[in-house]
């Protein structure tokens, strides 16, 4: 692990997460802006979105405490090869869940969904995907690899995140910044997905996992590794990985906790 091991926060409950969490996403808005004027942050799929909205859509307390969306350049960390009214989609998901939820007349994101003229041909879709990732970040940054201000990762119960599972070749994936997935053991199969170089190039990760459903797998990420993709980014990333919990995920589970201040 680089220097560090990542930061563990247990709540509560998800009322209690929810506004750490939303300070957590602001300090990495507020540096993204004083480094590059923008925050270009990738979103998960499964229940983050909703987790996120009850964090971002609480009133401001503070000028401090501003979520800027017109500052947002909102990516998918992965993306089902759905149209974006279908009810898989990623962005149909945060859409409903947090989108449509800013009210009108108030700053808006821009939102990069996938470009669905290429549902049929999932190569070409994360290459489209790519393609976009190219134009927002490579003139500023290393074109090497782009650098996401902040990535908001889910963990399955088999410890995937993104569309990168356990065991699978895509893991060793070095070359593209996006990657086609024809055969993702969660459904729906065709999917494309942030591969594990970018992910873990990312300035900050947070990882959210709520629920006792997610003991077991959060059990063996933190205290085995087993080479799970959740882990792999846990060794590659150190602290700037956090992980946002609720007591009931890490019941039992031995890792040190530390105090969101
Ligand atoms: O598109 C997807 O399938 C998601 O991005 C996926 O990687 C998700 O983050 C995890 O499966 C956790 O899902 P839950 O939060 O619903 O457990």
């Amino acid at each position: 692990m680089p220097g560090k091991q990542p930061n563990l926060f247990a709540f509560e409950s998800v009322d209690a997460l929810a506004p750490a969490l939303r300070a957590y996403v602001i300090e990495c808005q507020n540096a993204g802006l004083t480094r590059h004027g923008a925050f270009k942050v990738g979103i998960s799929g499964g229940s983050l979105p909703q987790t996120l909205a009850q964090a971002l859509l609480a009133p401001a307390q503070s000028d401090d405490d501003r979520v800027q969306f017109d500052k947002w350049e909102i990516f998918f960390c992965d993306e089902r090869a759905v149209p974006l009214d279908h009810e898989d989609s990623n962005y149909g998901l945060l859409k409903k869940d947090l989108l449509d939820r800013i009210p009108a007349g108030a700053p808006q994101p821009t939102v990069h969904p996938i470009d669905t003229q290429y549902l049929d041909d999932a190569q070409e879709l994360a290459d489209q995907y790519e393609q976009l990732l190219v134009r927002s970040f490579a003139s500023r940054d290393s074109v090497k690899l782009p650098i996401f201000d902040l990535l908001l990762l889910g963990t399955g119960p088999d410890g995937h995140t993104c569309s990168l599972f356990p065991g699978h070749p895509l893991l060793r994936e070095t070359d593209a910044w996006v990657a086609p997935i024809e055969d993702s053991p969660k459904p729906p199969p065709r999917r494309i997905t942030l591969t594990l170089p970018v992910v873990t190039h990312a300035v900050r990760l947070a990882f959210v996992a709520t629920g006792a459903a997610k003991r077991d797998v959060l059990k063996r990420i933190l205290e085995v590794g087993d080479g799970l993709p959740c882990a792999l980014v846990n060794e590659a990333t150190g602290d700037r990985c956090s992980w946002f919990t609720d007591n009931a995920a890490v019941e039992g589970v031995s890792f040190p906790r530390r105090s969101f201040l």
